[in-house]
């Protein structure tokens, strides 16, 4: 199962200088479903996505994309991925299907199937008819739907979506979490989807890992997580897993 996985982490450690950030992290984000990477303020979530992203150098063989070193092949590895980040990073005054073109064309995609991707994306993302607008005239919602319908472009087989929902009003999160299982369930797409917020876990189908203090606390299907916290919930479990009484760290990620 693992060696088959979209994106297999083991044993990454990173660090800042003296401060740890990420000490000794393992999991894997099979392909068709959603993996949650949870964590409080700090946990390490967005230095696992930075590095994961290629803009910082892992130490060899602790990441591998669809069996690609990212520190060996970065850019193999990040031919297969696509990437939303917690900034949006649209062109507020180029138009949706600008912002998709110039992508794609950084991407070397030829203008017969930019076009042919871009109507499929929009089309999938519930965008049709929005192409020639605005970004600017855009709801944050929909600015969120144009970046996932952009990273998608290249036909990714992993997408990595950091903190996605953060400024949306609690209907149009919810949606865009709807958008995102849908993508991931219909394509077998895999999606590794960094949150603080268990709401945006859905729990029958959904694997979670648990990030604190630059450790992973838990990890695994919804019902092993509960297992390994004595929970009966998700909530109570990551309380658990985060909180003042989790288990000691060691000194370096205090
Ligand atoms: N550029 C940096 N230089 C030094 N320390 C950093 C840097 N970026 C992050 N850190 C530290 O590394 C640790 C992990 O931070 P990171 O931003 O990865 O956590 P996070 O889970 O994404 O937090 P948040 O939810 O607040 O974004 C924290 O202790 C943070 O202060």
């Amino acid at each position: 199962m693992t060696d088959s996985a979209a994106l297999v982490i083991r044993g990454l450690s990173f660090s800042y200088g003296p401060r740890a950030a990420l000490e000794d992290v393992s999991f894997h984000v099979p392909a068709g479903g959603v993996t949650a990477l949870l964590g409080p303020n700090g946990a390490g979530k967005s230095t696992l996505m930075t590095l994961t992203a290629g803009l910082l150098k892992p130490p060899p063989g602790t990441i591998t994309v669809l069996g690609h070193d990212m520190a060996a092949a970065p850019r193999k590895a990040l031919a297969r991925t696509g990437i939303v980040f917690q900034q949006p990073t649209l062109d507020l005054d180029l138009t949706v299907a600008q912002n998709l073109r110039v992508f794609a064309s950084l991407h070397g995609l030829p203008r017969k199937v930019t076009e042919a991707r871009m109507a499929e994306e929009l089309e999938r993302l519930d965008l049709t008819g929005r192409a020639t607008e605005k970004v600017r005239a855009l709801n944050g919602g929909h600015r969120r739907r144009v970046e996932i319908a952009r990273a998608l472009m290249h036909k990714p087989d992993l997408l990595l979506l950091d903190e996605a929902t953060v400024g949306l009003d609690v209907p149009t999160r919810k949606a865009l979490v709807a958008h995102v299982h849908a993508l991931a369930r219909d394509t077998g797409l895999a999606v590794l989807w960094t949150t603080h917020l268990i709401d945006e876990v859905d729990p029958a189908t959904d694997r979670v890992v648990v990030l604190h203090k630059a450790r992973v606390r838990a990890e695994g299907a919804v019902s092993d997580v509960l297992k390994q916290a004595g929970a009966e919930d998700l909530a109570t479990a990551f309380d658990r897993l985060t909180g003042p009484d989790a288990a000691p760290l060691t000194e370096a990620a205090q």
